[in-house]
């Protein structure tokens, strides 16, 4: 269905979520998460005032155009099918995962993902981080997971990163031999997941240079993980 058929607020919804979507994509290169064209943000826009329902749209890059030719206008809106709804370019090749993600965790409200360099290394060896920085207690709750290797142009990336989270106190994924996917109550908090989950594994990755990193405890980590999540900057 053309955006034109659709309610004047979803319109106007639609509208505000291009604005939100395109800012947020400066964050990848301001924080060198991706290099040229790689990398893509998503938000779900929510149709049904209810709550989230298949009826949401999304909005995403369009596909292989560089940072700095994204505007609000260029942004592509797609049904949760990954069709497209409306856009002048072909929506990210990653749309069919970010949908999948949104049809099957309805409390994801944005998508993030990139190829940033350390995290993307640690995809590479299919190696989960250890959580061994308070930082990452707070953030992810404990290691950060890996999943399968999967093929762009159908499910599998969405299915792999569902199966992956779903469960998992993790906002982030690293996809073997890929790269990560971070999720989020909205696309800004996926974005800093993503600024985070490359934090941390750059940090790891310095430190098991030198020596082994020493796990936290499982009931420290549970211990900063529930006061970074429920009181941390209330
Ligand atoms: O990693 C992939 C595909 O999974 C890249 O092609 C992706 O980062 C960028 O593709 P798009 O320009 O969003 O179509």
């Amino acid at each position: 269905m053309p955006l034109t058929d659709y309610p004047e607020h979803v319109r106007e919804a639609v509208a505000a979520t291009r604005e939100v979507v395109a800012r947020l994509h400066a964050e990848l290169p301001r924080w060198g998460l991706i290099v040229w064209t790689a990398g893509n943000v998503s938000q779900r826009v929510q149709v049904d005032p209810a709550g989230p329902s298949e009826a949401d749209l999304l909005v995403i890059k369009p596909s292989g155009v560089t940072y700095d030719e994204l505007t609000p206008e260029s942004m592509v809106v797609c049904d949760l099918d990954g069709t497209l709804v409306d856009g002048d370019r072909s929506p990210s090749s990653d749309t069919a995962a970010h949908a999948y993600v949104y049809r099957h965790m309805p409390e994801v409200g944005g998508v993030v993902h990139t190829h940033s360099t350390y995290a993307t290394a640690w995809a590479a060896r299919a190696e989960p981080v250890p959580c061994v920085l308070t930082m990452m207690a707070d953030e992810f709750g404990g290691p950060i997971p890996i999943g399968p290797f999967a093929l762009i142009g159908d499910d599998s990336i969405g299915r792999g990163i569902v199966e992956t989270l779903r469960g998992s106190r993790s906002p982030a994924v690293l996809m073997q031999n890929h790269g990560p996917f971070t999720i989020g109550p909205d696309a800004k908090a996926a974005v800093k997941a993503a600024v985070m989950v490359e934090e941390v594994a750059r940090t790891v990755h310095i430190s098991r240079q030198l020596g082994d990193p020493l796990p936290i405890p499982q009931d420290k980590v549970d211990s900063l993980f529930d006061r970074y999540q429920n009181v941390y900057g209330r």
